[in-house]
């Protein structure tokens, strides 16, 4: 059933559909406001738990409120409200229960919106959306959140179980280099690739999912990642070779920020979108501290960490002498009954000259402050977006997903950081924050300043004055 997108005066009215977790909410909200500042109408399709947090950590409606054309819309993830949602609840989004409710929420939503939607902006893990699209005659991108060097390698992966270099062998060299990712093989490890690839079944069923919706996600009209040429050129024209049209919009909140500095200056309080409460008392304790004396040390919104491996770390930390500001989440550390909250209490208590431990940071306020020196990070892909663009290099201590290339590539090809991949000893942690802190500053200090100055583009080519080009 086509709806009458026919010759309009009225603006493009474009709906923005993440996936409902923090990490694609980030990205997807910021190219929903850039698109309402270059004049298109916009509803962000959110779901109802994230949209509650929203609200409640955010002054969305003082914010938002600049844009006429800008609406939250909220449906359902598939889930109770008062499911938990905690770890990897978001996998179960894709078991046969809840993905039917989502597609039946977003069809609703496309039949009755008034002014019809002209064009869907879908997280590219949300397949099912080009369906809908297809099934009302809606014109669809799909955007990916994370990063395109992880994108090529969720591609490539049907071509290296075929060359024979997957599974990888439990008892054999992680350092043996991939050779079938066009691009990636003078760099590639079988420690670079992501977790599931290390298991020794083939058919592993989030393997399987994440290589059909990275081949769907080619399947749009268009393919935009968060990233720039400047950045990511050699992969994306890797990508091209599937797809012509891919384009590079990133990075976001570097684009957002040029576009909305330009406009209010400076001083304008910027919008965190985040769905934790933000401890800004940090930002105090940083100011009392040298320049780049700080290593600023958070893994994102889904990581956890064993209470072993939180100790590990803050001995470290506590051994290398620098200061350091921690982001340890609520219930982010596992323990048996509320023994991680305790231990982070205790290291809170013994660590109170050396460091600052909060639940949730302003992160990119963090990075930009002059006192920080480096992050330890878990290398999602906002996360290291911000790093680059902020010039702050990098320990790489990866999980899950994208996270294990990203670090690969920070480390390897951009050289602005440190790979502790598969380890977490306070020896190397110790070593590690040393050599960004103290014995290799200069030089890495010196690489992060390079590289943050050629990725943002002034200017973006993609679109102009709410018209596609
Ligand atoms: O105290 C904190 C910690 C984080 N953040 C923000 O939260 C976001 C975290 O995003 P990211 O670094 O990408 O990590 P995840 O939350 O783990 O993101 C998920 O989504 C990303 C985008 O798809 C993937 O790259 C990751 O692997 C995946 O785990 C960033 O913008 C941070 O600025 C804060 O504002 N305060
Ligand atoms: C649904 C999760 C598994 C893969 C997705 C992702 C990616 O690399 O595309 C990163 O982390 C998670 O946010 C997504």
């Amino acid at each position: 059933m086509e709806q009458d997108r026919s010759s309009q005066s009225r603006p493009p009215h474009v709906l923005v559909f993440p996936l409902p977790i923090q990490g694609h909410i980030n990205s997807m909200i910021k190219l929903a406001e850039l698109l309402a500042i270059a004049g298109f109408k916009l509803t962000f399709l959110n779901s109802h738990h994230n949209h509650e947090r929203l609200v409640k950590f955010n002054n969305i409606a003082a914010h938002f409120e600049r844009y006429s054309g800008f609406q939250f819309k909220t449906i359902t993830d598939g889930l109770p409200l008062d499911h938990p949602r905690s770890g990897n609840w978001f996998l179960d989004m894709f078991e046969d229960t809840m993905e039917p409710k989502m597609k039946e929420s977003l069809r609703e939503v496309l039949v009755n919106s008034s002014p019809p939607v002209d064009c869907i902006i879908a997280d590219g893990f949300l397949g099912f959306a080009l369906d809908v699209a297809k099934e009302l005659g809606i014109p669809i991108i799909f955007f990916r959140t994370s990063s395109p060097c992880c994108f090529w390698v969720y591609y490539s992966i049907p071509d290296i179980i075929q060359a024979g270099e997957l599974p990888i062998n439990g008892s054999e060299d992680m350092d043996r280099l991939i050779t079938t990712v066009p691009g990636m093989e003078t760099y590639l490890r079988c420690r670079d690739l992501p977790t599931f690839c290390r298991k020794l079944d083939i058919e592993d069923s989030i393997m399987k999912l994440v290589v059909k919706q990275t081949r769907k996600s080619l399947q749009a009209d268009a393919l935009i990642l968060n990233t720039a040429e400047e950045l990511d050129g050699p992969i994306l024209s890797q990508i091209r070779t599937k797809c012509s049209r891919v384009y590079a919009v990133g990075p976001l909140h570097a684009q957002l920020n040029t576009r909305i500095n330009a406009k209010h200056g400076e001083s304008y309080d910027h919008f965190s979108n985040t769905l934790w409460e933000v401890d800004k008392s940090c930002m105090f304790w940083l100011n009392k501290q040298p320049n780049r004396s700080v290593i600023y040390v958070s893994f994102g919104s889904i990581t956890s960490t064993s209470r072993e491996q939180l100790v590990e770390l803050w001995y470290g930390l506590l051994n290398s002498k620098t200061k350091f500001l921690l982001v340890v989440r609520p219930n982010s550390v596992i323990g048996k009954d509320g023994e991680g909250e305790d231990v982070v209490m205790e290291l809170m208590e013994k660590s109170k000259d050396r460091g600052y431990i909060v639940n949730w940071a302003p992160q990119e306020a963090v990075l930009n402050h002059p006192a920080i020196g480096g992050f330890f990070t878990h290398n999602g892909w906002n996360s290291t977006l911000e790093s680059v663009v902020a010039g702050v290099p990098m320990i790489c201590w990866p999980q899950f997903a994208d996270q294990h290339v990203n670090c690969r590539v920070v480390s390897e090809v951009w050289k602005i950081g440190l790979d502790m991949k598969d380890v977490c000893d306070s020896k190397i942690v110790e070593k590690m924050v040393n050599d960004v802190m103290v014995d290799r500053k200069e030089e890495f200090a010196k690489s992060a300043s390079e590289i943050a100055k050629r990725k943002i583009r002034r200017r973006s080519r993609w679109y102009n004055g709410g018209r596609f080009t």
